[in-house]
């Protein structure tokens, strides 16, 4: 059996630093008896000249579900055309959480575009209400579930939207929308869609660095939740390296 080979998605280059410093920390412990050793990849540029022999890579692609879309989709062209095509994705990163406190882990059992669509007399119509797409993407239930065992973290429906939740309205109005959503960010659902295209699954692991609702940028707690980033990610490694589709 070849272990997975698994491209980390993050927005910021300080989720990426958090990410790749979790899994090399934990290096030794991610060894699956394959007999062989992790290596982590950190590119800094999506075009950067890549040694692709690593099993694991993280990437910085940008804020917001477009840029996340467009850099996950040439590492995986990129990858491809190298001959060594990624297995799994993981959107990772920090987030918001609905009820959860910073520091949490979560992980999605469904990814799901939270505003995109049509604002109409009824209410909110998703593009998947309106008959032109999809509104939501399910990982693998057994390899998220397990992730999310191995991970210590909450499971549940985590949202993508392209404007981060600033009032107590809007968060209730998520909240009624997608009843049990643990989290919203910007890019899990871009990252699935490329993941989709090339026939690929995809995964969003988040860590909570604030409360979706009221705009207080100075309660964020943006350390804790990188930390909790790296660990959550190295604990998650194992169980995706030995993953077969
Ligand atoms: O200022 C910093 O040092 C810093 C370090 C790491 C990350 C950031 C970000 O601003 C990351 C933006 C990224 O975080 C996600 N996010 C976090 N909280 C929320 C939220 O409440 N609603 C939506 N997205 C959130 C999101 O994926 C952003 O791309 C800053």
């Amino acid at each position: 059996m070849s272990p997975a080979r698994i491209l980390i998605v993050t927005a910021v280059t300080a989720e990426r630093d958090a990410v790749v410093a979790g899994l090399e920390r934990n290096g030794p412990s991610t060894d699956t008896g394959t007999g062989t050793d992790t290596e982590v990849n950190a590119d800094t540029e999506l075009h950067a000249d890549t040694e692709l022999h690593a099993d694991t890579e993280v990437i910085a692609a940008g804020a917001g579900p477009a840029a996340a879309a467009a850099g996950t989709a040439t590492a995986l062209t990129s990858a491809a055309s190298a001959g060594a095509p990624f297995t799994l994705v993981v959107s990772a990163g920090i987030a918001g959480g609905f009820e959860q406190p910073p520091g949490t882990v979560v992980v999605a059992s469904s990814i799901v575009a939270a505003d995109l669509g049509a604002d109409t007399s009824e209410g909110f119509a998703s593009v998947a209400d309106l008959g032109f797409g999809r509104a939501e993407h399910r990982p693998p239930p057994a390899l998220a579930r397990d992730v999310a065992e191995a991970a210590g973290a909450v499971y549940g429906p985590v949202l993508t939207v392209s404007t981060v939740t600033g009032t107590a309205a809007r968060a209730r109005e998520l909240a009624s929308r997608h009843p049990g959503a643990v989290a919203e960010a910007m890019e899990g659902f871009g990252v699935a869609e490329a993941a989709a295209l090339h026939g690929v699954p995809a995964l969003e692991m988040r860590t909570v660095s604030n409360s979706v609702g009221p705009r207080d940028r100075a309660a964020w707690r943006i350390p804790q939740a990188l930390a909790a980033l790296g660990t959550g990610c190295a604990a998650a490694l194992p169980v995706l390296r030995a993953w077969e589709a």
